[in-house]
């Protein structure tokens, strides 16, 4: 083995790969910023070594860098096409630092643009033309000549398509599925710990190989007066999609494409890889279904003798009513594809039925949670070499999935699926160092589709945002005032409360209950059929609150929610845009509410580029107090005592809170107080040493 090769392997690979793994111990003693540019130069290390070694012909592990890994020299993103609504850049992007969502990518893209085009006007102006230009080219191969920094390739099978240099425009998960090594723990505490606030990373400038030499995609815009919209001007019956699946999309009430279907469409028929970014509650399901959809169609039927029929399309979620929700959808698009099956496999239901399910009927079709998928890889006879079909890799919510809570998960899918793939990966948020990460699952000249319109927030305009920083002792009796004002004006509301985990979420809903008002629960410790249950019911009903963990944050399609309301720090800024992408969803409007405790106002610095304001205090009158006062009262203490112990779990986890333990302390007491409790509940001594908790005064071990 010459010495390079073994110096990578045995010395800089391991090294780097201990690092990584436990970066969180010790960067807990380094200041945040530190901590966000150790944790990004990281990432960039990895991707070298893995890439630089992937590029030996002598790396025969998972290498997932695809069939490209041997041709480039930097990590993956070297040649990453973009479709998006920026304006063109020719040669390399260079350097940008990163502050946030959209403000850094203004930023990046005028030091770009080198003053061309820095007004929102010429881009709005741009985009108009774009937006009839790409109309043109996409489905009547009429593309023509852009204005200035356009350049327009033209053909594909598509009718002609717009392409454009341009510049990029750019949990507490259902824990069921994720970190299943610690289960155990996690059990004792709480199913639904939130072991990490993802922080944002900072890119570095330069240096990374990101952004440079970048073929990037334009995407049909919508003109600014139909911004707000989410639909485009394309129908489906203009593209090339077979008939009866179109009789299947004329069924479900869809006729126009929604912007980032319009904008992946083309692209993922093509067969390209395709990462996409789409607001939430825009059809980014129907958009990576619909081709993949066609991927079968055209495939060879399964013949009747077939022992194992591969599964030729694999749909990846991160929660159980999620992929639900998504076969739910397939099957909708496959009305009048009698002979094409889907399949949900999801934790909380017994294996052995989904074995006999697949036996019986199987699908080419598969949609699962990454826990429930990894145990049908090892212990269901047959299904590894039905994995070895796989033409289409869908990972829903991707940059949730490619985290590092569920990373280790998704990498042993992709070792089980072909390498000879295509993969599209989907979310209303795409973080920098997930995209560091894209190469995990993508191939390197993988298309970036950003359909959030340049200078535009990655959250929904019609949705009004506002925080309230209150002190914990009030909390209850505010979030009482804020939805009885809601609910009194509005008769139609369906309102979602966020909580912190499992079990604080029971004890939040038990007291909602005990005020009389119609609540429904869904959380992790909630079987899974009455989870399906509660989540059908409430997708269809009006005048109902539903309070919840964020098993419901991600992804689930809950028509005309008018508010959602976010009690407690969320697990990070991707989290707090997905949660509130619960409302405003087709364009509607919606209201978003953030109640957070002095101590949890930090976090507003993380979204501080998106557009919430301060909300004035909902006054609550004595009487309302005592009403809360009594039914906290009536709430069984042991809900209390669970909310206790799991609420001091999340905020334990928390770097920022967790970091000053007798703080903490302090104020799972003060959140003791807050429920009606004289004394801070019991905790068991074995659940205070696993959380590093044994010492500290103020806590009461049992
Ligand atoms: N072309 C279309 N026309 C009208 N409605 C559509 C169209 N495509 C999808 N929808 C509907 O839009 C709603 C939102 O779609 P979907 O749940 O896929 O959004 P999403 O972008 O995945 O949201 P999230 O980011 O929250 O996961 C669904 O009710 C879906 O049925």
């Amino acid at each position: 083995m010459p010495f390079k090769h073994f110096l990578f392997h045995h010395i800089f690979r391991p090294i780097v790969s201990q690092i990584f793994t436990h970066k969180l111990k010790f960067n807990s003693f380094l200041h945040p910023n530190s901590q966000r540019r150790l944790l990004s130069t990281l990432a960039q290390i990895q991707n070298r070594a893995s890439f630089a070694i992937s590029n030996f012909s002598t790396f025969s592990g998972q290498d997932t860098m695809g069939s490209g890994s041997k041709q480039g020299k930097r990590a993956g993103f070297e040649g990453e096409n973009v479709v998006n609504g920026g304006l063109r850049i020719k040669g390399k992007a260079g350097k940008r630092k990163r502050e946030n969502g959209g403000e850094k990518d203004s930023n990046f893209r005028s030091k770009r643009r080198g003053g061309a085009q820095n007004s929102s006007e010429t881009s709005s102006g741009m985009r108009k033309k774009n937006e009839n230009d790409s109309k043109g080219s996409l489905f009547n191969g009429r593309g023509k000549k852009g204005r200035g920094s356009s350049e327009f390739k033209r053909g594909g099978k598509f009718g002609g398509r717009l392409e454009e240099k341009i510049i990029s425009n750019n949990a507490d998960m259902e824990e069921d599925e994720k970190d299943k090594g610690f289960k155990s723990f996690k059990d004792l505490i709480d199913d639904e710990e939130a072991d990490d606030d993802h922080e944002e990373m900072e890119e570095e400038e330069g240096g990374d190989g990101l952004l440079k030499n970048r073929s990037v995609l334009k995407a049909p815009q919508s003109s600014p007066e139909e911004s707000a919209s989410y639909l485009s001007e394309s129908r489906f019956d203009q593209c090339s999609v077979s008939p009866l699946s179109l009789k299947g999309i004329k069924d479900a009430g869809y006729e126009k494409m929604t912007m980032v279907q319009e904008a992946t469409l083309p692209l993922i028929l093509k067969g390209k890889d395709v990462l996409a970014k789409a607001k939430t509650g825009t059809g980014k399901t129907v958009a990576f279904l619909l081709p993949a959809i066609e991927l079968v169609v055209k495939s060879p039927p399964i013949a009747r003798d077939q022992k194992r029929p591969p599964i030729l399309v694999l749909v990846v979620c991160p929660t159980r009513e999620l992929a639900s929700q998504a076969a739910a959808e397939a099957n909708k698009l496959l009305k009048y594809h009698p002979s094409i099956g889907v399949q949900v496999v999801i934790g909380g239901t017994r294996l052995g039925l989904e074995q006999k399910r697949m036996q019986t009927n199987p699908c080419q079709i598969l949609v699962a949670t990454p826990g429930r998928l990894r145990d049908h890889v090892e212990n269901t006879a047959g299904f590894a070499t039905r994995m070895m079909g796989v033409k289409v890799l869908v990972l829903d919510e991707a940059d949730h999935l490619l985290d590092m809570g569920f990373r280790k998960e998704i990498e042993k899918i992709i070792a089980a699926v072909p390498k000879e793939r295509q993969t599209l990966l989907f979310s209303a948020t795409v973080p920098p160092e997930v995209r560091q990460i894209c190469h995990v699952a993508l191939k390197r000249d993988h298309e970036f589709v950003n359909t959030v319109e340049e200078g535009s927030e990655d959250t929904h305009s019609q949705v009004s945002q506002t925080h309230l920083v209150a002190p914990l002792d009030k909390h209850f009796s505010l979030l009482y005032t804020m939805v009885k004002q809601h609910i009194a004006d509005d008769v139609n509301y369906k309102v979602i409360v966020f909580c912190t985990t499992a079990m604080v979420t029971k004890l939040v809903a038990e007291l909602l209950g005990e005020l009389k008002l119609k609540v429904r629960e869904i959380h992790s410790r909630k079987p899974q059929s009455y989870r399906t249950r509660i989540s059908d019911e409430f997708r269809k009903s009006k005048a109902l609150i539903l309070v919840t963990s964020d098993v419901s944050a991600r992804g689930v399609d809950y028509p005309d929610v008018t508010l959602v309301i976010q009690i407690g720090v969320p697990s990070d800024k991707q989290q707090y845009i997905h949660r509130l992408g619960r409302t405003g969803r087709k364009g509607k409007e919606g209201q978003g509410i953030l109640m957070l405790a002095p101590w949890e106002e930090y976090f507003l610095s993380n979204i501080k580029d998106l557009p919430i304001s301060k909300a004035p205090e909902p006054l609550v009158d004595t009487e309302t107090r005592k009403k809360v006062e009594r039914a906290l009262s009536n709430v069984d203490k042991k809900s209390k005592e669970s909310a206790y112990q799991a609420w001091l779990g999340y905020y334990n986890s928390n770097k920022k809170i967790g970091k000053d333990k007798y703080k903490l302390v302090e104020l799972v007491n003060e959140f003791s107080r807050s429920m009606g409790l004289d004394n801070p509940p019991a905790v068991s001594k074995q659940v205070l040493g696993k959380m590093g908790l044994k010492s500290i005064p103020g806590l009461r071990s049992k």
